[in-house]
């Protein structure tokens, strides 16, 4: 249901003849939403809004054309960093191919791909206004460090780089393939994805890191949401700054000889825990084909793939 760029869903003029400007186009959104909520029933089985307020994404919750329409009024180039280091370039084709079909449709989009093994980036079909960008990167031998290095490799690049090429910026796993849209719904200053696993449990049993010698620390009696590390985005500025924040954390609790329970996604939900996200999406943006669809998923935007972690990382499994 991807809108045309030309389609206007509101009016694009203020009183004064001006152009509307971006927070204009959103507060029209919010109050057309208002509207069709009066006469379509919204959804009663989620929360659609935090504690602090902020939109909480739910099939049912958007209407996809009027959303879509307006940020392609803005036009935004969307960046989207994922690393295949290793092994991993094999889950390039499926995830490429299928973000060509669902993620942003009609939006223009660059795929960062940084890798060690350039020669294994899959020639993929790319719809109009969206291209491939590869970065080099060296290869590592443990995974924590390919993993933990996507912080260190994205902080360089984007600086110098992506800054200059995007307004959106986005980080995601290469292993997982998309089913379903993933549109104009998604952006915001930051958006964060609730972790398939946790968004039914109370916050002390959130897997946070629980040492208090790692920056990471979170005590057992706070904590909102555990986030996912593996589809995270915002504004470029503020996602260069959070991804900075989880490669100068890791580097001071390396210095001090840990690593947090799950690498940067311990440090991401840290910062997301004291700067709260503008956006928090539903885990149907990254869903996992380890577990089965329970009924309030109404879709599976993205799923993770199973895979041999043995086989598929330089030094074995988890
Ligand atoms: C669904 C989810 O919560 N995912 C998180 C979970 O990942 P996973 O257990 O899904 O880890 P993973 O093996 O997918 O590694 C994360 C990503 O790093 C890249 N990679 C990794 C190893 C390698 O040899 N080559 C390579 O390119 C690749 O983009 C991969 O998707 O835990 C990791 C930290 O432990 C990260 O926080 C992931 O975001
Ligand atoms: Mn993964």
């Amino acid at each position: 249901m991807a809108a045309s760029g030309t389609s206007s869903p509101c009016l694009c003029l203020t009183h004064d003849g001006s152009r509307m400007n971006s927070d204009m186009y959103l507060n029209v959104y919010v109050c057309i939403q208002d509207v069709f909520s009066l006469f379509s029933p919204r959804r009663t089985d989620v929360n659609s809004v935090t504690n602090w307020n902020a939109p909480l994404v739910w099939e049912g919750t958007f209407d996809p054309v009027v959303i879509d329409a307006i940020y392609k009024k803005m036009d935004p180039r969307v960046a989207v960093v994922v690393f295949a280091v290793g092994k991993y370039t094999r889950f390039l084709k499926g995830f490429l191919e299928t973000g060509e079909k669902h993620f942003l449709v009609d939006f223009r989009v660059t795929y960062y791909i940084f890798t060690d093994n350039e020669k294994d980036v899959p020639k993929v079909e790319l719809g109009k206004g969206r291209k491939i960008s590869v970065v080099t990167v060296p290869s590592a031998n443990r995974w924590q460090d390919v993993v933990l290095g996507r912080m260190k490799w994205a902080t360089i690049t984007i600086d110098k780089q992506i800054r200059h090429e995007a307004d959106y910026l986005f980080m995601m796993d290469i292993d997982s393939v998309f089913h379903g849209r993933f549109g104009a719904e998604s952006l915001s200053q930051l958006s964060a994805v609730l972790h398939r696993g946790y968004y039914k449990t109370t916050r002390e049993k959130f897997p946070y890191e629980r040492r208090a010698k790692s920056r990471a620390y979170i005590p057992l009696d706070e904590g909102d949401y555990y986030y996912t590390a593996a589809v995270w985005g915002g504004y470029l500025e503020d996602m260069y700054k959070l991804v900075r924040y989880c490669y100068e954390e890791s580097e001071v609790d390396a210095k001090n000889g840990i690593e947090a329970a799950w690498q940067e996604e311990s440090h991401l939900n840290k910062y997301l825990l004291y700067n709260k996200p503008t956006k928090v999406l539903s885990p149907e943006y990254l869903w996992s084909d380890y577990d089965k669809v329970p009924a309030d998923i109404k879709v599976v935007r993205i799923s993770q793939l199973i895979k041999d972690y043995k086989e598929v990382r330089p030094n074995g499994g988890n």
